[in-house]
């Protein structure tokens, strides 16, 4: 059957890479075909036509249709996937506080529409920052849709984390696998190596025992992938967008397809108490595996030393603080 996949802010910079590759049939199958729904708001209906008329120019064999709309009632309507881009982004000299005010009523709104116009079955994935939070707002304005329905998107921070590692052995990308991004797409998140493996030829290696630098990796390596959005924006003046992109592609992909082996992927996912001592109530970045079709558990058993439960603990409470001042932005 063909999949109907909703883009919001489709007039927008992540968009402008991710509409092609899904329609490219990246992140489904070529053989999949696509119905692409696009949604902005009504000063960007311009925009938005320029858009579909350049897809149209691509010529894809997987794209059977493309919807754009201005209203949440048509975006929503029985979709099988919403990839919730649209929102503020932070620019130079913006809190995560401003952005927070901002875009939580977009959240709500949409939570409220999946709730009413979409497949009890959809999948969403929250990107519009802050992330995490928004996708609580949007979960919670949709009760009946299963709580596992709702992600949003670290694994942009665990690309950035898997690149690093493979510069400083010099090795290919593909080479490391198993990095882990612990708790909110922001400079508190975890990127934790120490389950992470190296493979060279036949041979497999823990990240840690190859790079043989621990200072290194418990602080400027940290550091850097926490702050990478941040100096993107300082760089670009503009947010992350070709990056997000095929962040979103892989993730949805994975989600869609399953992980392969015994790999694991890091996914915000609706923390219910039972992960590593992470409390219930908050969408928190942990390893997952995912099996076809899209049903995932999170990868149990894992050592976590002190020093990672810190870090675990600290990205914890700013997602409960944020939580917090969301509820507030939404009462008054
Ligand atoms: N989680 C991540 O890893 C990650 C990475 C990069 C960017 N982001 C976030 O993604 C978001 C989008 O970034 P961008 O660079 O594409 O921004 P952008 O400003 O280029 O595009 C956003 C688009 O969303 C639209 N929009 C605003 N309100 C909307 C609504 N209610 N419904 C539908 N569309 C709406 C805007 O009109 C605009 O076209 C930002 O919040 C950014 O911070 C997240
Ligand atoms: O606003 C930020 O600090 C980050 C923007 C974006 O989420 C990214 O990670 O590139």
């Amino acid at each position: 059957a063909d999949l109907k996949v909703l883009v919001t802010g489709a007039a927008g910079q992540i968009a402008y890479s991710l509409l092609y590759s899904i329609a490219n049939g990246d992140v489904f199958g070529k053989d999949q075909s696509v119905t692409l729904v696009m949604l902005d708001i009504a000063p960007m209906a311009g925009v938005l036509e320029g858009v579909v008329m350049e897809l149209q120019d691509c010529a894809l064999p997987s794209l059977k249709k493309v919807i754009s709309t201005t209203t949440v009632e048509e975006a929503f309507a029985d979709i099988d996937y919403a990839i919730l881009v649209g929102a503020m982004p932070r620019r130079q000299g913006m809190e995560r506080k401003d952005l927070l005010k901002a875009n939580a009523k977009i959240f709500k709104e949409q939570g409220q529409a999946l709730d009413k116009f979409a497949k009890k079955t959809v999948k969403v994935l929250v990107v519009g920052n802050p992330a995490n939070t928004n996708c609580l707002i949007a979960l919670t304005a949709a009760p009946s849709i299963p709580k596992d329905n709702f992600t949003c998107l670290t694994r942009l921070d665990q690309n950035r984390a898997q690149s690093q590692i493979a510069a400083r052995l010099g090795v290919s990308n593909d080479c490391v696998s198993n990095v882990i991004i612990w708790g909110n797409h922001s400079s508190t998140q975890y990127p934790d190596v120490a389950h992470a493996s190296v493979k060279c030829g036949d041979t497999e290696s823990s990240v840690v025992s190859c790079v043989k630098d621990d200072n290194w990796l418990n602080g400027e390596f940290i550091t850097t992938v926490q702050k990478r959005g941040g100096a993107v924006i300082a760089a670009r003046k503009l947010s992350s967008a070709m990056s997000a992109a095929k962040a979103i592609c892989d993730h949805v992909r994975d989600w869609h397809f399953g992980t392969k082996g015994d790999k694991w992927t890091s996914m915000g996912i609706y923390s219910n108490g039972s992960n590593y001592g992470i409390k219930e109530g908050i969408i928190y970045s942990v390893p997952v595996r995912i099996a076809p079709g899209g049903a995932f558990t999170a990868v149990t058993g894992l050592s976590i030393s002190d020093f990672a439960r810190s870090k675990m603990d600290e990205t914890a409470e700013e997602l409960f603080g944020e939580k917090l001042m969301a509820m507030e932005f939404m009462s008054s």
